[in-house]
């Protein structure tokens, strides 16, 4: 990258502000995996070891509602930072004014700091304004105007052009740098995907149906096979006229689904059986079945036929891609296909592996599957979208060398 680092910025007695990904999943108030905190300390360490004043943003969630915001508070994040890292976190529980102000101006050398979720801004008043993730302007300036220096980590919501990341940056020319985790990412994506050994095959689940199903065009001309499953299997069903019950469907891409299916032939491979449930509950009743799924039911892993059928499309490959679980895997009863299917990497000795995103990184970390796979990017949407060929805009907007 010709892109300034860490190591080209004055730190000593500076504000830092740093972006991050945290967006990690929290139960009960409790972070669970912490797989993306611990990814960001190597650039944490660095400032505050050299006298920066670490000042940390990341989004948590998708906050489009005021009642989204209790839930989705930065707090237990600070707290396993500080644990990860042995030493104090401030938490501030706002995203702007005195009370942020305050919280800085009183940081010594060395200190993190930590802001509430920057999608806080998302939502003013009850109303959906949509301030840090429509880029607003002023926001960004605001943010820029509470540091000396910018370092943007957060190679997990790079594919975003938002108010943390790309904001900031704009308005600290020549002062933007990359920090080691985006570094890192950019060069191991680079290296195993610009030029992938094959068979080539992307795996793509997950519940982000109408974020992803675009990236399956562009796949379509650089993967040998593309798998499809999970959440992202469904609006394939209703395109092609099976029934799907109450499953995941994101009604406005089956038009897409449809042109997909129409270019792809057989290089797109669908579930052919599913594991059902009664409702979204592990405690659900379940069946496995073949094609259409009824009304009352939906499907929330892929059935044992699928996961035959998909291990050997795998066999032979020797470059994977995997973003998107294959089913529900924070439920035991729908995290059979994912585990599988992790196992079963695994077991390519010769493939280069990647699996990448918040929830497929947990999913195989939780799992045990992780150690044998060759890379584990924290980046679900960012990988696929480097993947594509296309700029990442939290990078492009980081200050040249
Ligand atoms: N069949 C399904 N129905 C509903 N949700 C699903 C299904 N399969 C997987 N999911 C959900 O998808 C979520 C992860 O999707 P996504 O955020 O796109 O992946 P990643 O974080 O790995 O990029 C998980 O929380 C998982 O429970
Ligand atoms: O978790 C993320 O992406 P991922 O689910 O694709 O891995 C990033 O933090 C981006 O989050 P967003 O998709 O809500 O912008
Ligand atoms: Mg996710």
């Amino acid at each position: 990258m010709a892109k300034l680092t860490v190591e080209d910025l004055p730190l000593e007695g500076k504000k830092v502000l740093m972006r991050v990904d945290f967006n990690v999943p929290i139960k009960d108030g409790v972070v669970g995996d912490d797989n993306r905190i611990v990814a960001a300390l190597p650039t944490i360490k660095y400032v505050i070891e050299h006298g920066g004043r670490a000042i940390l943003f990341s989004h948590l969630g998708r906050v489009k509602k005021e009642e989204d915001k209790p839930g989705l508070s930065m707090r237990p994040v600070a707290e396993r930072l500080s644990n990860l890292l042995n030493k104090p976190v401030t938490f501030v529980p706002v995203t702007e004014g005195k009370q942020l102000e305050d919280a800085i101006n009183n940081m010594n050398n060395g200190d993190v700091l930590l802001v509430q979720n920057t999608r806080y801004e998302d939502v003013k008043d009850g109303e959906y304004v949509k301030r840090e993730s429509g880029n607003d302007p002023e926001l960004g300036k605001y943010w820029a105007s509470l540091g000396d220096v910018f370092i943007n980590d957060a190679f997990g919501t790079a594919h975003r052009k938002h108010a943390s990341n790309v904001g900031i940056a704009t308005n600290m020319p020549g002062k933007a740098a990359a920090g080691y985790l985006m570094e890192k990412e950019i060069k191991f994506l680079g290296d195993a995907v610009d030029n992938p050994q094959r068979p080539f095959v992307a795996i793509l689940g997950g519940a982000k149906v109408s974020d992803k199903i675009g990236v399956i065009d562009h796949l379509l001309d650089k993967a040998d096979k593309i798998i499809i499953g999970g959440g992202m299997a469904y609006t394939f069903y209703a395109a092609k006229g099976i029934k799907i019950g109450n499953s995941l469907v994101e009604k406005d891409k089956i038009d897409v689904a449809k042109e997909i299916l129409d270019k792809a032939g057989d290089k797109l491979v669908l579930p052919i059986d599913n594991v059902v449930a009664d409702k979204f509950n592990n405690d659900a009743d379940t069946k496995v079945v073949e094609g259409d799924i009824d009304d009352g039911w939906m499907a929330l892993d892929i059935g044992p036929k699928t996961i035959k059928q998909y291990e050997d499309v795998l066999k032979d490959a020797k470059t994977v891609v995997w973003n998107g679980p294959m089913g529900v895997f924070e439920m035991p009863n729908f995290a059979k296909g994912t585990l599988e299917i992790g196992k079963f990497l695994g077991t390519l000795d010769d493939a280069t592996t990647i699996v990448g995103g918040g929830d497929s990184t947990a999913a195989v970390k939780q799992l045990g599957v992780a150690d044998k796979l060759t890379h584990i990017s924290t980046g679900g949407g960012a990988s696929l979208t480097y993947l594509e060929g296309k700029t990442l805009p939290g990078i492009a907007a980081i200050s040249e060398k």
